[in-house]
């Protein structure tokens, strides 16, 4: 009977793609792959776990955990059912003690530090424990899982540090805060309920639950496990893939200000180098500026040299497709793996409900999120190093062909500077980018845990750089669009005499321009640039306005999501 069950396994998963999730508020689990777009819609959107009702599943859940009983009951050694933990697991406990060593396990676990995770993450992270228990190879009831469902349907989420994982046994302890609140250990677990923060005991009288008890494997099929740091590299993942597309629209924002060519993306150039990323960032950037009038479309072969520029455009713009390609790729890889994760059972040891065994792995190791986040960070701080240089570009008048300098708006103004401190603001956040792209998971405590934990992924920690690197990109992108907008305004005016960029600029890209003038609350006109005099606006509210714009998915966001759906086209 249970031979035809068809959980997901990482085999079945499809090539990476996004799937397009509809505008539902419900994600259903256990009967089918979740995306990384559905990890978002739950943790930052509300969305209703719905758990499947698929008998065969239910069986198994329920087998695995009849499993677990009987070998308790016969005394079969299985690794912290009937043993100690880790380094200790060379000590054997009484079969009465074994509901007692996982209630303990969560116990001795509140022993995180540092501010606590933002809800979205913490939300993320039950996601996909239930969906990893709802494989039924880790021994646990339907009952927490179903408590989990209900905290997050709830809108109740668990208070969990930054500080605690070595991402080795996956999260043990960020995992314990979420297994004390969901079972009531004690009340100094604490709990986030609808905005108030109480204890979790109040927090479960609240929901109608009584506090519970972990029974043998529960602590253990709760806290092993990669769930916390994959919840927040999905996160991330999704971030840096609309900074991406953002950062495409940039560049054709910039490549349009500066006045360049689309020669350089023609496809008979990549053919004769074609890696994916460096073709598709190529095509893309030809649909980019189609029918631009600010820059040139020069795909005929033509030139417009006239001996005073360069015969070709400098190598920020010229060799885009082959500087980013490589982005482009890595971050479609690090999409692919985290599916995988997201998609995993990450316990141990594991039951297979089908044979009546139990096998000890190490599934909880977390080094495909570390070095997937590793490498993630270090492809933000390359995708900043190259807008910055484009900003650079546009600052100097030696190379921003025949544009203001520092893109000054009234140069009748005598005092005015333009966008000068901006760059500088830009030139702050782009070193910290590239500094954090330095990797976490080749550096690792000596003797961690009694040498038990002898390698360990740094996976967590990985994932919490991240998150800052993904706030910082996400700053400099707001920079990166100011002097986008600037440039095209004060190119419209070389080209069409008037500033409106609007009637200048490609297709594909005035939604982005438009967004930007909506979020600084400048309606785009004919008489004046985006920045005119100095004193018109103060530079850091548009910033801030920008950054939240971005962070919450605005109208920025909704601008470049043709280019978002493009980059998830199957490669
Ligand atoms: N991931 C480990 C489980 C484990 C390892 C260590 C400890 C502790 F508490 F000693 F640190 C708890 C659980 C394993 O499955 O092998």
């Amino acid at each position: 009977m249970l031979d035809n069950l068809t959980a997901p396994t990482a085999q079945t998963l499809p090539l990476l793609q996004l799937s397009k999730v509809k505008k539902n508020t419900e994600v259903g689990i256990g009967d089918r792959l979740l995306t990384i777009e559905e990890v978002v819609k739950v943790a930052r959107e509300a969305a209703q776990v719905k758990l499947t009702t698929n008998s065969h599943i239910l069986k198994r859940i329920k087998a695995a955990c009849d499993y677990i009983s009987q070998a308790v009951d016969s005394g079969k050694p299985i690794y912290g059912v009937t043993t100690k933990f880790g380094g200790m697991a060379n000590t054997e406990i009484a079969p009465d003690d074994a509901s007692e060593l996982q209630n303990n396990l969560v116990w001795y676990h509140k022993a995180g530090a540092g501010k606590k995770l933002p809800i979205p993450e913490v939300r993320a992270a039950m996601l996909l424990r239930m969906n990893f228990h709802l494989q039924g190879a880790s021994g646990i009831r339907w009952k927490l899982i179903d408590r989990m469902k209900t905290f997050l349907n709830n809108n109740v989420t668990p208070h969990v540090p930054e500080l605690g994982s070595i991402g080795a046994s996956g999260d043990l302890t960020p995992l314990a805060y979420i297994t004390g609140s969901i079972i009531g250990l004690d009340k100094r677990f604490t709990v986030d309920f609808k905005g108030v923060e109480m204890s979790c005991l109040e927090a479960l009288e609240r929901l109608g639950m009584p506090p519970i008890d972990l029974l043998p494997k529960e602590g253990l099929a709760m806290m092993n496990g990669t769930s916390v740091m994959t919840g927040i590299a999905a996160l991330c993942t999704y971030d840096a893939k609309v900074l991406l597309a953002l950062a495409m629209g940039s560049h054709a924002l910039m490549i349009q200000g500066l006045g360049g060519t689309n020669q350089s993306f023609h496809p008979f150039i990549h053919r004769l180098k074609p890696h994916f990323g460096q073709v598709w960032t190529a095509a893309e950037m030809v649909k980019l500026l189609a029918g631009s009038r600010l820059s040139f479309d020069e795909l005929n072969g033509a030139n417009h040299f006239n001996g005073e520029s360069l015969i070709q455009d400098r190598y920020s713009l010229r060799c885009l497709p082959q500087y980013m390609g490589p982005i482009v790729d890595g971050m479609k890889e690090i999409e692919r793996q985290i599916e995988v994760e997201i998609n995993s059972v990450t316990d141990n040891p594991v039951i297979d409900v089908n044979h009546q065994a139990s096998y000890h792995g190490g599934n909880f190791l977390g080094q495909y999120i570390s070095v997937g986040m590793d490498r993630l960070r270090y492809l933000l701080g390359l995708l900043a190093k190259h807008l910055d240089v484009q900003v650079a570009l546009l600052a100097a008048p030696e190379f921003n062909n025949g544009l203001s300098p520092s893109l000054v708006g009234n140069t009748e103004g005598s005092v005015n500077m333009g966008l000068k401190a901006l760059q500088i603001t830009g030139n702050s956040i782009m070193p910290m980018l590239t500094f954090y792209g330095n990797s976490i998971a080749d550096r690792f405590p000596t003797h961690a845990e009694q040498f038990n934990q002898n390698i360990n992924s740094q996976g967590f920690a990985a994932a919490n750089l991240t998150r800052n690197s993904i706030e910082l990109a996400q700053q400099y992108m707001a920079v990166a669009l100011m002097f986008g907008v600037q440039a095209v305004d004060l190119r419209t005016f070389k080209v069409a005499g008037h500033y409106d960029g609007q009637k200048c600029l490609s297709s594909r890209t005035k939604p982005l321009y438009e967004a930007v003038r909506q979020v600084v609350g400048k309606a785009p006109s004919a008489k004046e640039p985006y920045i005119w005099n100095d004193r018109d606006q103060f530079l850091d509210e548009h910033l801030a306005a920008i950054t939240a714009d971005i962070q919450a998915g605005g109208v920025i966001v909704e601008a470049v999501k043709e280019i978002l759906q493009e980059l998830g086209d199957r490669d």
